[in-house]
């Protein structure tokens, strides 16, 4: 299974951040994604998980565009988890949207069975982000888009994080794409890095938004 962005354009009030931007990686691939802050890696991702529509260009998966119902084979995990989740809901309410992490997945990442009843305001950031990575971990997950994911973690909880993405990466030989600035951290992780600026097509017009 191959999940690819063709020709992707974006712009954000005329302004082009995705220009033309071409990518691709397969199923059980381990990509480090990095540039500098702004470059368009957080959008590139929002598109490649269906989040996001690009003005031009589009996203396929297994050479077929993304599926629009049902539980979401590419999975995004922003850097603010806050961002990722209803703040009206207590947290088990947010995941009877779609997929319950089975008791493996709690007990690897340390989830409380008390956080469920809570809301998100509730959780500290890092209990809130380990949470949100559990809810990404359904079965059908084929492509996990990790963005900055582990910054607010401590160091040991980090490497037990990365730890647990390898393992389920090569389990179920699911794509794993790292978003960061930490270049080590992607070296260690991944098997292939790819700088965004050589991806992104350069001096195109930005396309008319539709
Ligand atoms: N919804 C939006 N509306 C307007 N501008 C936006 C929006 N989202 C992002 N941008 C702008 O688009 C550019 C790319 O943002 P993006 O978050 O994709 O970059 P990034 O490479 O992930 O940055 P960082 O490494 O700092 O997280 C930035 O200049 C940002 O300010």
């Amino acid at each position: 299974m191959r999940l690819e962005g063709i020709d992707l354009v974006v712009s954000y009030s005329k302004r082009p951040v995705l220009q033309g931007l071409c990518f691709f990686m397969e199923e059980g691939e381990r990509v480090g994604l990095v540039g500098p802050s702004g470059c368009g890696k957080s959008t590139l991702a929002k598109v490649l998980s269906g989040m996001l529509c690009p003005q031009a260009g589009e996203v396929r998966l297994d050479e077929k565009p993304l599926p629009k119902k049902g539980y979401r084979p590419v999975q995004l995990i922003f850097q603010h988890p806050e961002q990722a989740v209803d703040p009206k809901w207590r947290m088990e309410q947010t995941l009877n949207e779609g997929y319950f992490p089975d008791q493996d997945v709690q007990n690897a990442l340390g989830i409380e069975k008390e956080w469920f009843t809570r809301y998100p305001r509730e959780l500290s950031g890092g209990e809130l982000q380990r949470f949100c990575i559990a809810r990404a971990l359904g079965p059908k997950t084929r492509f996990l888009l990790c963005d900055e994911i582990s910054t607010m973690l401590d160091p040991i909880t980090q490497a037990q994080l990365w730890e647990l993405l390898l393992h389920f990466s090569e389990k179920r030989g699911m794509g794993l794409l790292v978003i960061t600035h930490n270049r080590t951290l992607a070296e260690q992780v991944c098997t292939r890095i790819v700088e965004f600026e050589d991806l992104n097509g350069k001096g195109e017009e930005p396309h008319a938004k539709k």
